[in-house]
């Protein structure tokens, strides 16, 4: 097994983790050269856009590490082949969606993209290779991979690491130069050892060697999948007590900040929304689930399903909140919503809770009218398009198919929240983005209709001074 020093990096996957994680290890290690590859042309071609407010990605900070170390060590390229067969090291950063057909519909990792990924590189490679996992996949895929990379018979050697990624969206850039640690599933055999030197290695060129982790390779792939359900079932278990915390009068907010001083519970994770929403809790928690049925472990599984559960519920019980305070129904009724992304500082919307509730208000033929500073039109009518053709989840399940015409007729996207929210009977605050607490809210209050109602799903606006403009106020988890 090749025990050099890495010089040439190739990265299957130019999205959400591979272009931000190879743009910050390029700027951090100048003297290796990483090409990043996606059989997505406009993706690539939006990577090298000269402009860097092109980028396909939006994420503070990315733009100035792309413009650092893009074309000096850092490129974006469609030549998938090419690419596979410089490198020494493989970085595999593919969407690893809820599979939507056929066996474990619904719940497991459709892992096609990886399989192919795999057959690529068995096909294309000529020397030995490392090859690191930094999709989250089920525990035990990289048997799977072993398995494909040396079914070819050419005796090239492969070793197969695990490394997955902790970044958040908003927070990537600053995930990754300063993580709470690296992770990394090796084999413990002596050419096992090497490659998870050699990427040690890679990742010491900005981070303390404590914060890089190494495990067995299973004990790394599972902790991907453990850390998001325990992230995830700490919203959801905040959001429960939202319920009751608007049954009783006691306040969300000051219970998260009572608990989250005692430093076995932390204060981190504990804010109370509409729901989680993005691309990976979801499809996680139900890849767990899935892999304890699979292993006939139905108690664990119904445990994790739970905060599945309790996030749908969420969205819905925001929903019907809106439709009981507007005396019963949203028919032709504004409804402003301040923000579409699933959370501040992203254009990404994927899973995003602003979906599910406009999903429910048009239900009731509502008008939604929308702004969300990053998001695009073209996004937000292609989200409530997919919606209509994957009606998965307890509540949108109920729902009936709309066709897009409809959908057109009553979905509005706007480029000024003024004019979203200006004679709507309600404005409900979906993402957090920090613009919107510094609104001219008296302004927002003369334009819209009388009574004129604000549901802040984030807890971001002041209540009481919007209360005192005359504004009636819903907020989650506060006795109202
Ligand atoms: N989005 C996030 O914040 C995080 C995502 N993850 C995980 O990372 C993985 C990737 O997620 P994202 O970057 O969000 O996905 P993404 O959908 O943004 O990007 C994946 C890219 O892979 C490309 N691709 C798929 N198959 C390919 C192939 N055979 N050859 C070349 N390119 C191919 C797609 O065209 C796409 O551009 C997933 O497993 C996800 O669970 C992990 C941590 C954070
Ligand atoms: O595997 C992944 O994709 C990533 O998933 C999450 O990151 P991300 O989904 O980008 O963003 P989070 O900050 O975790 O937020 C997820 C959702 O939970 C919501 N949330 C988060 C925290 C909180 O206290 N309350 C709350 O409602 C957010 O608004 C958002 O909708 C994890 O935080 C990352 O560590 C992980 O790498």
């Amino acid at each position: 097994m090749n025990t050099k020093k890495i010089t040439n990096i190739c990265c299957i996957g130019a999205g959400y983790v591979g272009g931000p994680t190879m743009a910050v290890i390029a700027q951090k290690c100048p003297h290796i050269k990483v090409t990043v590859v996606d059989l997505n042309e406009q993706r690539i071609a939006d990577w090298n856009n000269a402009d860097l407010d092109k980028l396909p990605i939006y994420e503070p900070g990315l733009a100035d590490v792309v413009a650092e170390a893009r074309g000096r060590n850092l490129f974006f390229s469609t030549d998938v082949d090419k690419a596979i067969d410089e490198a020494e090291m493989i970085f595999i950063s593919v969407n690893t969606p809820t599979k939507t057909y056929g066996v474990g519909k619904g719940m497991a990792a459709d892992l096609k993209y990886i399989e192919l990924c795999a057959r690529q590189i068995a096909r294309v490679s000529k020397d030995d290779k490392i090859i690191v996992e930094k999709s989250t996949l089920p525990v035990r895929t990289a048997e799977a991979l072993r398995t494909i990379l040396t079914s070819t018979g050419n005796g090239v050697k492969f070793e197969i690491l695990s490394s997955p990624e902790f970044l958040a969206e908003g927070t990537a850039v600053q995930d990754l130069m300063n993580p709470d640690r690296f992770l990394i599933g090796g084999e413990q055999t002596e050419s096992g050892e090497a490659a998870v030197q050699a990427l040690v290695d890679i990742y010491l060129n900005w981070v303390p060697r404590e914060n890089i982790v190494t495990t067995r390779v299973w004990s790394s792939e599972l902790s991907k999948l453990t850390a998001n359900a325990f992230l995830a079932q700490r919203v959801s278990s905040i959001n429960a007590i939202s319920a009751l915390c608007e049954k009783t009068g006691a306040d969300v907010d000051e219970i998260a900040r009572a608990i989250g001083k005692d430093s076995r519970i932390g204060a981190k994770f504990l804010k109370s929304s509409v729901g989680f929403g993005g691309s990976c809790f979801q499809k996680d928690i139900l890849n767990l689930v899935y892999l304890c049925q699979h292993f006939n472990l139905p108690e664990v599984a119904d445990y994790w399903a739970q905060v599945v559960k309790m996030n749908d519920y969420q969205k819905h019980r925001f929903a019907k909140n809106i439709i009981d305070s507007l005396f019963n129904t949203v028919s032709g009724k504004k409804i402003a919503f301040l923000g579409w992304a699933f959370k501040k500082d992203t254009n990404d919307t994927r899973e995003t809770a602003a979906l599910y509730v406009a999903d429910e208000l048009l239900q009731d033929r509502a008008e939604i009218h929308v702004y969300d500073p990053k998001v695009t039109e073209e996004q937000i009518f292609a989200d409530l398009e997919y919606l209509q053709t994957h009606r998965v989840g307890q509540y949108v399940e109920q729902g009936e198919i709309m066709s897009m015409d409809e959908i057109r007729s009553l979905v509005t996207v706007h480029n000024d929240p003024y004019e979203a929210m200006a004679s709507a009977h309600a404005t409900a605050i979906l993402t957090e983005w920090d613009e919107f607490k510094s609104y001219d809210w008296q302004k927002v209050y003369n334009d819209m209709l009388k009574p004129a109602f604000v549901f802040d799903g984030r807890n971001i606006v002041d209540k009481k001074q919007l209360s005192e403009i005359g504004f009636e106020v819903y907020n989650i988890g506060k006795g109202n």
